[in-house]
């Protein structure tokens, strides 16, 4: 096991506090080493927290948490503040089932402040916990800590409610020019633009030089002095969204100085009025391959640290699939638009982008889903073909622009629902177990959730094609598992599967879990006749029809169980007075902790040799 000199001695953030300065640099140089030689054995995000090791060291450096309260910024940027807050010996189980998440967790540490996973959302935490200090009469600062991705969506509905009385809310932003590629919002040339003046140390070193050429003569002179000062600030610093908004913004910062660091937020510390910091950091920073290929190295599965080149083959996987398909279709559709949430490699529409892009077919708007939908649904009106790829979790927050800005008046946008179903190590936060339930409640939105790639193809192009209002065609993360048996029948919306002798009953699943249920039949050695169903909603009539001449039903899904496709099949065979037997296996509690997917499904009863005791 490496030893560390300076990191295997702190075990609270009061250690950190202790050290020389002049040891500060050592102890940064040791947890890149440590997070380098972990996330290459656990995998997780590498290249974001490599850019924050020294942010970080000065925040717990100047700051006193747990009374001061940080709040990270999707998190996943947290793993220097998880070894400085008493995590140190844990970090080797990170993103494993039962060990530390990947993510801030208020359950796993009184020094993790508020739950993260999901993006944009630290400003209006970090508001709502100062605003309950003021209240409590408590002292200490709220700190928000975003990256300029994360700055986009609800963290400008947060921005918008800023004012002088939050005397005691810090917002640092973590500026290192990419979200998970290159940040090319106009929010980002806003940043480009106010890096590019002084930095905060130039202009105070000006601004101190110009006040102490002028001698103090009493009192009088310090209101002068900081009319004065203002004046400088504003004739040397033209003005900002930030200040603008109400804070007073202190950067650009060299976001890896850590002297600098901690004399900024030192005088953060001391301001009573909202400020915003200005980090400039290096995604990637101290290790040379992430450094170079950042978007390659922000989400990382494990590799050798050792070697010069990782080969980053093109992943066997839905997304990829997806990505291959919907660029072949508009190859021969001009009108298929492709839109990404800042998430064009994960999702497989890189290749859509590479080909369409310059003829303004392709769009990244950056972390903001709600406008995502509602600017396809528009395409959609405008004529177009529009194809949102996103993932379950991410989708989550757009529910309102589904119902209000496409079904109300039927609008034609297809979804690609990616993730969909237990994810594993991004844990409870990037489940993506509500999507059937969601969309099944949104009127007249159709869903597909096929199991095999040619599903997937055969899918897509229905949903384009076939399908007038909302469209959403799911599937999981990784690649197919299921290998359609020679007898399965193609019945167009599913296939049919006859029972290995004499019926027993009727199994219906559907998407990725389908390959377990298959697979504990044989387990169990029963004949059950089986419905893999691919169109899932509106329930095809046929299905229904079939659910009805069955005695006894099994119905296997992985998603949560409230609202799922399994409660409306048994709601509607009730409607038709069936009196069979019904057994439904969904995910009655769909918050799921980390682990690879065969845990979760294991967690939630949904692997083979469980699912082979019900039928
Ligand atoms: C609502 C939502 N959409 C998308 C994501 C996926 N995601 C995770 S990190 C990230 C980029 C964040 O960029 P930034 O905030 O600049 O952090 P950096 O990785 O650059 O440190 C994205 C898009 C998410 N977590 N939440
Ligand atoms: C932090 C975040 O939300 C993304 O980086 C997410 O973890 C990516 O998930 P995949 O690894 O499934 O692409
Ligand atoms: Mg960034």
């Amino acid at each position: 096991m490496q030893q560390y000199a300076l990191l295997d001695k702190i075990n609270s953030p009061q250690d950190v506090k202790r050290l020389d300065a002049r040891q500060l640099p050592v102890l940064a140089g040791e947890i890149r080493h440590k997070l380098i030689t972990t996330v290459s054995r656990t995998g997780g995000h590498l290249a974001s927290n490599l850019g924050v090791v020294e942010l970080t060291i000065a925040l717990h450096r100047v700051f006193s948490c747990p009374k001061d309260r940080i709040v990270f910024d999707v998190g996943h940027q947290c793993y220097t503040h998880k070894l400085l807050t008493g995590r140190r010996e844990r970090f080797s189980t990170l993103r494993q089932s039962g060990g530390l998440s990947g993510f801030p967790k208020r359950g796993e540490s009184e020094y993790d402040a508020f739950i993260a996973g999901h993006s944009s959302t630290s400003i209006s935490a970090a508001i709502g916990l100062a605003r309950a200090k003021r209240l409590r009469g408590e002292e200490g600062k709220a700190i928000a800590v975003i990256g300029d991705g994360a700055f986009a969506g609800v963290a400008f509905e947060a921005l918008s409610n800023v004012d002088e009385t939050l005397s005691n809310l810090v917002v640092i932003l973590n500026d290192n020019e990419m979200s998970i590629s290159k940040n090319v919002s106009a929010f980002a040339h806003h940043l480009a633009k106010i890096r590019n003046t002084k930095g905060y140390f130039e202009l105070k070193s000006g601004v101190e030089r110009t006040l102490g050429a002028i001698p103090l003569v009493g009192r009088g002179m310090v209101g002068g002095l900081s009319a004065i000062k203002g004046a400088a600030k504003n004739m040397l610093y033209n003005s900002n969204l930030f200040e603008d908004m109400g804070f007073t913004y202190l950067g650009p910062v060299e976001g890896h100085n850590l002297p600098q660091l901690c004399a900024v937020f030192e005088r953060a510390r001391q301001m009573d009025e909202p400020v915003l910091i200005h980090v400039h950091t290096q995604k990637g920073k101290g290790y040379k391959q992430a450094e170079e290929n950042p978007g390659a190295f922000h989400g990382v599965s494990k590799f050798d640290p050792r070697k010069e080149q990782q080969n980053d083959m093109p992943a066997d996987s839905f997304s990829e699939q997806m990505g291959l398909h919907l660029t072949e279709l508009g190859e021969r559709d001009s009108r298929i638009v492709a839109i990404t949430a800042a998430m064009k490699y994960a999702t497989g529409l890189h290749h859509f982008s590479t080909r369409f892009r310059d003829e303004g077919r392709f769009y990244d708007v950056g972390i903001a889903e709600s406008h995502a939908v509602v600017f396809g649904a528009a395409l959609g009106v405008g004529g177009m073909l529009p194809f949102f790829a996103v993932y379950s979790s991410f989708l989550q927050r757009a529910y309102d622009q589904l119902l209000h800005d496409c079904c109300l008046e039927r609008v034609h946008l297809v979804l690609g629902v990616d993730r969909a179903g237990l994810v594993g190590e991004d844990g409870e936060t990037h489940q993506g177990l509500f999507d059937v339930p969601f969309l099944c409640s949104l009127p007249s939105c159709a869903i597909y959730s096929p199991a095999t790639y040619d599903g997937l193809r055969r899918c897509i192009s229905r949903a384009l094609y076939e399908e007038e209002g909302l469209c959403a065609v799911r599937y999981p993360r990784g690649r197919q598992t299921l290998v359609l048996p020679d007898n399965a029948k193609d019945c167009g919306d599913y296939y049919e599967i006859p029972p290995k002798g004499e019926e027993q009953g009727l199994l219906i699943t559907y998407g990725r879990v389908a390959a377990n249920a298959l697979g504990a039949l044989g387990i169990a050695g029963r004949a059950y006749r089986v419905l893999l169903l691919e169109k899932i909603w509106p329930l095809p009539r046929e299905v229904l029809d079939s659910a009805r001449a069955a005695g006894k039903i099994v119905m296997i899904e992985e998603s949560a169980a409230s609202g799922s496709l399994g409660e409306h099949l048994l709601a509607a065979l009730a409607k038709t007075g069936w009196k069979g037997d019904f057994c439904h296996r969904a995910i009655e509690n769909p918050v799921v902790a980390q682990g690879t997917v065969e845990q979760c499904m294991q967690a939630v009863g949904l692997d083979g040799e469980t699912l082979a005791k019900i039928l």
